[in-house]
């Protein structure tokens, strides 16, 4: 049977971040910890100082006892919402030419009346050829 555990972006987590309301995320678990400041071994500072982030490292770093993870599973009030995936923008892409049909475009504007010419002697020669006859 699925649990139903209540979700807590960071961002609403992070607002929690006083000695009278504390909140810390520890690997994906928001704990509220407001009542357990003053009794934190480590400091209520430590505490306060590990809100509004991930204190994973922190926490881990810190070398807390195996009662001490069993004491922090009565603090845990949910877990952390997983930011939804970003979606990459769309790019507005318009298709450049290409450098050798740029210079094929550049070379039929300024050379047009070649084709032109070849075609107008070929024709003129053709009638001629066609007379003679
Ligand atoms: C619900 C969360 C937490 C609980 C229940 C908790 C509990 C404890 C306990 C029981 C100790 C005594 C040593 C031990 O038994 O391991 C301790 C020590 C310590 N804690 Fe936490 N802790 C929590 C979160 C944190 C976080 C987030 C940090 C760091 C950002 C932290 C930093 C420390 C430090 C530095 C000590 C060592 C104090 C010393 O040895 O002088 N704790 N904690």
């Amino acid at each position: 049977m699925p649990t139903l555990t209540k979700l807590y972006t960071m961002q609403e987590a992070s607002q929690h971040n006083s000695k009278d309301d504390c909140w810390v995320v520890i690997d994906g678990k928001v704990y509220d910890v407001s009542t357990y400041l003053e009794e934190h071994p480590g400091g209520d500072d430590v505490l306060l100082g590990a809100t509004g982030k991930d204190a994973t490292d922190e926490f881990e770093d810190a070398g807390h006892s195996k009662s001490a993870r069993e004491l922090m599973e009565t603090f845990c009030i949910g877990e952390l919402d997983p930011a939804p995936p970003a979606i990459p923008e769309l790019e507005i892409y318009t298709k450049q030419p290409t450098d050798i049909t740029q210079k094929l475009k550049d070379l039929t504007k300024q050379y047009w009346a070649v084709p032109v010419a070849v075609v107008g002697i070929s024709v003129v020669i053709g009638v001629l050829y066609w007379r003679r006859r």
